[in-house]
């Protein structure tokens, strides 16, 4: 099981990233996309399931109508580890395309 990340480590990750954030009531990772439509949105999760699935590392979210929210943390750590930084880049690397 990995190591969860110190606070100063998590921020330095977090640079890295496309709009992530720290969720403190979640002790997570998270970001949350709007799509043009619902299509879009289920479009996106299934690629993100896919990527999830091949990876065997999962995200919380939800999703209503054109909205999508995800959390990242490593359930058996307790907390954030590089598992949830590394699955953020890479659903970063789809380029979601959003809507403003
Ligand atoms: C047994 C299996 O490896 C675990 O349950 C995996 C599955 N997907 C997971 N996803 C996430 N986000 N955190 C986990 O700790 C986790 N654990």
């Amino acid at each position: 099981m990995p190591d969860t990340l110190s606070d100063d480590q998590r921020s330095e990750a977090l640079e890295g990233l496309d709009g992530w954030s720290y969720d403190a009531a979640a002790n997570a990772i998270g970001k949350d996309f709007r799509f043009e439509d619902f299509g879009a949105a289920f479009a996106f999760m299934t690629r993100v399931a896919l990527i999830a699935e091949k990876s065997g590392h999962h995200p919380d979210w939800s999703n209503v109508y054109n909205r999508v929210s995800i959390r990242l943390s490593t359930h058996d750590a307790g907390g954030v580890t590089d598992k949830d930084i590394g699955l953020a880049t890479r659903i970063d690397a789809l380029d979601p395309q959003v809507s403003a």
